[in-house]
Formats: C-alpha cells, structure tokens, sequence
C-alpha cells in the first residue's frame, strides 16, 4: 500500500526539530583565523579606550592659559621644548609659556591641556632655540582625545554567540586577544543518493545526472558556518546505504542526504531510518519547494533526508539545517532574516502549500523589492544562483500580483532573526 504522509505547517516542523538543537562545544583559535566564526565568551573592556588623553591632530601641545590675549593682531610665542612622535612620552614638565612638538597619536604631556594643529602655527628658529608663534586664543581641552572617550574600562563589548565580523576582530586585537574562544564549527556530513548520479569530473552519460547537490549543500553548510563533510554519493541499493549511513554517523554531529525521501521504488530513505531506528520527527511539511523534507533523530543526532530536487534540497537546509548550525553557536537569532518587500513581479500560480519561491531582493528606493529569479519548479537548478533570498507566499487559491507586500527571508544576511514564523498571513492586499 502507498504510504499516505500527513504534512504538518512549516512553523510546527521548525519546531520539531528545534528541540533537537545540538551541544555546543568550543575551541580556541588564533585571532587571524576568528573572522566568521561565532564567539564563546562574553569580551569586557578591562581598559579604557583610548588608555591615556592623546593629541587627534599633528601640532603642538600647549598650556591653553597661555593663548590667553591671542589674536589675529597680536601673536603668542611659544618656546618650544620637545617632540614626540605616536608610542612615546614626554617625561618633561610642560612650563608657561612652552609647548611640545606633537604628532597625533602621542600622549599629551603634563601639563599640557589643548592641542594646536600645526597649520595655525608658524614656526622659527632663533639662537639655536626653537618656537612656534600663535594667532589665535584655545580653550583648555581643544584637541584632546580622552582617556575613555571611546570604550570605557568595564563595559560588556561583545557577548556569546555573537558573529565575529571584522570590527569584532578589532575589538579582540584591541583588548589583547591574541586567541579567541569560538563555538567549534559542527561536523555535517553530506551524502548524495540516486543511481542517476556522476561526479561533476566525469562525462555526461545517456539518462544521468551530474551531482550538483552534495556540492550546494556543502557551500550552504559553509556559509551558515559549519564544516561538511563529505562521503560520496551512493547508487539506490539499500544494503549499502544503511552501512554508508550508520558509518557516517559515527563521524558526524549532523548528518545530511539527498534525494530518495519521496514515494519511488527507490526512494529508500524512509526504509534507512527504519533500519537504523532512527524517529521520524516528519515526512512531509506543508510547502514548495521542499514538501517532501524528511528529519529524523538517533540516539540525539539529527538526520537530514533532504530532497533529490535542487531547489527543494536547497530551501529544506535554509529552513530546518541553519537554525540548528547557530544554535550550535548559541547565537540568539538562529533562523534566516525576516523583512518586508514589495513583489516585483506577478507571481500568478496558486498552491495549496507555503511557496519559498528563490528571489533576488534589492533596494528601489529606499524600499527592499523582490522579484522571482527564474524558473520555479523544484526541480530547478538555475533559480539558485541569483537568489538572495526567499519571498514566503502563504497557500492559497489565487496566485500573488506585482506591488504587493510580502514576507521575505534573506539568505546572505548575518544577522538573523529570532522566530520568523508568526503571522505570515495571506494577503492578496498591496
Ligand atoms: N508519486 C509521487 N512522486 C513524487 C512526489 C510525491 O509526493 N508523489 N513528490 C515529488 C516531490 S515534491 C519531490 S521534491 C521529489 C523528491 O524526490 P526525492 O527526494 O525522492 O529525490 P529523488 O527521487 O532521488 O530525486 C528527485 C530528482 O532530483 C534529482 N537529483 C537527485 N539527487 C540529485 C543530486 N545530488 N544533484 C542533482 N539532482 C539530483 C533526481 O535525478 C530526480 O530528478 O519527488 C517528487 N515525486
Ligand atoms: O518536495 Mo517537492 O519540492 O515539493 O517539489
Ligand atoms: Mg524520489
């Protein structure tokens, strides 16, 4: 008899699997290596930033009292003691009616309580001594960067889970963090099945297929920052899937596979689960592409049976793979980013089910707009390349226009969000 699978809504199988949620464990790593990961601790400023008052302008530092009576007629001199250049120190005492030569960066010596820049300066030698005249009157504190104005001593900078982009980086250099503790990437294991298949470095044969789909998943299993694995791809022969399946379970946290979930003769994954004893958390999710996404769960590892189809192998990983890859990195927004577009085209077919249909969304205007980016079967390998995103089109009985609003999911974005799943409701409504 054919097995009838029940679809359960896109939100509820999220759920699902999300109670699955995978130990994180961390590492440490150099900090040239920390860009892109995701950070284990919390990072406190233990100094104040910048650490003493420094000059932000090449001049001289100088006395602001003694500026007093300055003007375009009538010029201040200066005697000027000593220069100092960024990293050093001028151990002096800054006298009436002195100044220190200054490049910016230096610290301000004592004493010493404005900056003048060196272009409202004139400066001149006499007796061997030199000294910068001043036309103009300072107020104290002019041209000091203070100690603390940036970061102060205490402050939580960057917390747990958080994505370390390049100006994290330079906080962690900052405050002296040669080594960084990061969440260690999870191990995904990728498995291709289909007799159909040949490597992308063999020749095209009658009725066969190149796997692109190992390959996909591994770039989105990178991009959601997790390591793949890779173990080949397997001709339908369930003997020997079930033992390609057990083995690498052993070397994996995650274990993901495409192809073979549907109802076909060959179609062996249902049966692999079964012989594993893995539980089947769902077969069928109500949506397109993807409805045939199948999880499973053994001994606490999650199983992928992600579909043969490109674009529905595509999407289930971005919906139910993703979360669970930041969860490992307790980041606190672990799905794709939610925003509002406007549809930049029609899209007129109807379905029962969610559509993800792949897109590209761009700004017109200072308004995110998303348009279809080509053919929408779920078969389709060539709506991927362009799409940065997902426009979300609830089920329904009429298909969608241009100019509507609509829920997109963005796929190139870091920053995620933390439940995207409440109130997409159908709107045939601009
Ligand atoms: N009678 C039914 N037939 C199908 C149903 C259904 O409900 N009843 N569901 C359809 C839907 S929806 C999808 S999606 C596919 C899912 O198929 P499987 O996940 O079982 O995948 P396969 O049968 O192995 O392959 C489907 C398709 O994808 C190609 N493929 C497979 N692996 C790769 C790969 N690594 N790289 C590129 N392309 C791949 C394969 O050649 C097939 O063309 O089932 C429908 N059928
Ligand atoms: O699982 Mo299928 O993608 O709905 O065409
Ligand atoms: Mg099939």
């Amino acid at each position: 008899m054919i097995e009838q699978r029940k679809p359960i809504a896109v939100a509820e199988a999220v759920q699902r699997v999300m109670h699955y949620a995978y130990q994180e464990k961390i590492e440490i790593v150099p900090l040239h290596q920390a860009y892109g990961r995701f950070l284990a601790e919390d990072i406190a400023a233990d100094q104040d930033v910048p650490a003493f008052n420094r000059s932000p302008y090449d001049g001289y530092a100088i006395r602001s009292i003694d500026s007093e009576g300055a003007n375009a007629e009538q010029s201040v001199v200066f005697q000027v003691v000593g220069e100092i250049g960024a990293g050093y120190v001028y151990d002096g005492i800054v006298d009436e009616r002195q100044a220190v030569r200054i490049m910016t960066g230096a610290m301000i010596p004592q004493g010493c309580d404005a900056v003048v820049m060196l272009e409202i300066t004139q400066s001149f030698e006499q007796d061997g001594q030199s000294y910068m005249s001043l036309k103009r009157q300072v107020q104290a504190g002019t041209n000091i960067s203070y100690k603390g104005e940036d970061i102060q001593k205490g402050a939580i900078l960057i917390t747990k889970g958080q994505y370390i982009n390049p100006g994290v980086v330079a906080l962690l250099a900052t405050f002296g963090y040669p080594q960084v503790t990061v969440f260690k990437k999870p191990i995904i294991g990728v498995i291709a099945t289909g007799s159909e298949l040949l490597e992308p470095d063999e020749a095209l044969q009658v009725g066969k297929i190149r796997n692109s789909n190992a390959y996909m998943v591994m770039a989105q299993i990178e991009r959601a920052g997790a390591a793949a694995k890779y173990f080949g791809q397997l001709s339908d022969n369930l003997e020997l899937c079930i033992e390609a399946v057990k083995d690498a379970l052993q070397e994996v946290d995650i274990l993901i596979t495409t192809g073979g979930v549907s109802v076909g003769d060959y179609d062996y994954l249902p049966a692999i689960y079964k012989a594993i004893g893995a539980e089947v958390l769902f077969n069928k999710v109500a949506m397109r592409p993807g409805s045939v996404t199948t999880v499973a769960a053994r001994n606490g590892q999650l199983l992928y049976g992600l579909s043969g189809n490109p674009s529905a192998c595509y999407v289930g990983f971005e919906l139910f793979t993703r979360p669970i890859i930041r969860t490992a990195f307790q980041n606190p927004q672990p799905h794709l980013r939610r925003e509002q577009a406007r549809l930049g085209a029609d899209f007129p077919k109807p379905n029962p089910f969610t559509r993800f249909v792949r897109a590209t969304v761009s700004f017109d205007n200072g308004q995110l707009t998303a348009v279809p980016c080509g053919f929408d079967k779920s078969s389709a390998v060539s709506s991927l390349e362009g799409a940065n995103a997902f426009i979300v089109l609830p089920g329904g009985s009429r298909g969608y226009e241009k100019g509507m609003q609509v829920v997109v999911l963005l796929l190139e974005d870091m920053q995620g969000s933390e439940w995207p799943w409440d109130k997409i409701e159908k709107s045939y409504k601009s």
